[in-house]
């Protein structure tokens, strides 16, 4: 490859001058911008000292724009700034580095990335076949998420519970020149504390009581691909100094291990907590934060974008018609479609899929009325008074139906309708519901 550097920092040149990069890379070395226009051949890569100009990396990235032959930017910064490492995203800038004790291992890193991605070979990303909206706010999202495909910068999504973060980071992907690796999603919330450290990093025969076998974390899971870590703000302290470690030096050990393995890892993190405000309690350490913002991308709840409603329940009735059998989609009559958008969605997306699996099930023809509706709280004053059901029968009712259409696995049931594991056994205990 042809790899440009403009830097004054000779400091910064250091790790491009090692006898294995010069075997296999040719290396231009410019200490002034301008001299930019001297060069005649393709530039693969291209690093460019943020110090040496005075110019904003907005003025920068217009300026790189004009400079067709050159495959991928990516800004060397000494600074761990987020306003930065936006700006450098929306400005062309394929990639972010810090220049820290950790940066000669990032330029290898980065290297051996750009052998096998070529971010021009990316074709416009079309997410519409996962992720349905049409609303303003889901295409300000779609704009992100292109960012990001074509990125490797790490990306952290905020959303109430239910907003489709997962589905995001797994369009993100789709999307990416990492799609044909693997994506891996783990809910670090739903794991035991204790269980985290080996989830994620792996551990080697009697590393602690019980390790009877060797196993491979999520890290090396995700090999070449993208690690997607949902409920992200739950990571315990010394965790997240474990992670940042890892993120910075990108390798790791596995729990009583002693080799050092190397890992190429796209990461993605979710949150339903405000991080920033975990950061000023000391619950998050701030490096992390840092590292992990990346690209933030936030989705907002469904109660406002309430213009996606149609698409989402046409969707999600195509989808429950199908799984339960129904030949023909089955549709919502006026009087149900005006139940439904009048209604706030505190479970978002997710409890809109519910809400219509329901009523499909609970609908007698392709029609659905308003009576096959139920809405949690808000509904209480109508249909299910007349029936003369409590709140809590109406639940049941629920839980029995989810119970049922997943084959018993309360661990899943209790996650999709956000509600505890206990719960639903007590319910099971008292014989409220037969499993
Ligand atoms: N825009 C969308 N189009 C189609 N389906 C969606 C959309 N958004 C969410 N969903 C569906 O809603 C459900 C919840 O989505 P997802 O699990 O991605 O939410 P989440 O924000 O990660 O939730 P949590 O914070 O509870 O983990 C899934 O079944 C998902 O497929």
């Amino acid at each position: 490859m042809n790899i440009c550097i403009i830097t004054k920092n000779d400091n910064i040149l250091l790790p491009f001058y090692e006898p294995e990069i010069l075997q296999n890379h040719t290396i231009i070395h410019l200490n002034q911008e301008d001299r930019i226009h001297t060069i005649e051949k393709n530039i693969d890569l291209l690093f460019w000292d943020e110090n040496i100009s005075d110019s904003s990396i907005k003025q920068i990235g217009k300026f790189l724009k004009a400079f067709h032959q050159i495959h991928q930017f990516i800004l060397i910064s000494t600074s761990n700034n987020i306003y930065n490492y936006k700006l450098a995203i929306e400005n062309k800038f394929q990639d972010f580095l810090l220049f820290d004790e950790n940066f000669e291992k990032s330029v290898t890193s980065t290297l051996q990335n750009a052998q096998v991605e070529n971010f021009d070979n990316l074709e416009d990303p079309d997410y519409s076949y996962l992720i349905k909206g049409e609303s303003k706010a889901i295409e300000k999202v779609f704009e992100v998420m292109k960012k990001a495909s074509g990125t490797n910068i790490n990306v952290n999504i905020t959303g109430e519970t239910g907003t489709g973060k997962e589905l995001i980071a797994q369009g993100i992907h789709d999307q990416s020149l990492r799609k044909q690796f693997p994506f891996v999603a783990v809910n670090v919330g739903a794991i035991p504390k204790d269980l985290i450290e080996s989830e994620l990093f792996g551990h080697e025969v009697g590393a602690f009581t019980g390790a009877t076998k060797k196993r491979i974390g999520k890290f090396e899971e995700a090999e070449k691909g993208t690690l997607f870590l949902d409920e992200i703000g739950e990571l315990p302290l010394e965790l997240q100094t474990k992670l940042l470690r890892v993120l910075q030096e990108r390798e790791i050990t596995r729990i009583g291990g002693n080799d050092v393995i190397p890992v190429d890892v796209r990461l993605i993190t979710a949150t339903h907590r405000n991080l920033r405000n975990e950061v000023a309690e000391n619950k998050f350490r701030e490096d992390l934060y840092y590292r992990l913002l990346g690209l933030p991308l936030q989705l907002p709840p469904l109660r406002e974008r309430m213009e996606d409603i149609h698409v989402l329940s046409s969707h999600f009735l195509q989808e429950a018609s199908l799984e339960f059998g129904q030949t023909q989609a089955k549709y919502l009559s006026k009087g149900a479609f005006n139940k439904i958008n009048a209604y706030s969605f505190p479970g978002n997306v997710r409890q809109l899929k519910a809400i219509i699996d329901l009523a499909v099930v609970l609908s007698d023809d392709n029609e659905i009325k308003s009576k096959d509706i139920h809405l949690e709280k808000e509904e209480i004053s109508t249909d299910l008074l007349k029936k003369e059901r409590t709140i809590e029968e109406y639940n049941i009712e629920i839980i029995e139906f989810f119970l049922k259409k997943y084959k018993g696995k309360v661990n899943y049931v209790a996650d999709k309708l956000d509600i505890s594991k206990s719960k639903i056994y007590q319910l099971i205990k008292d014989g409220k519901i037969t499993k």
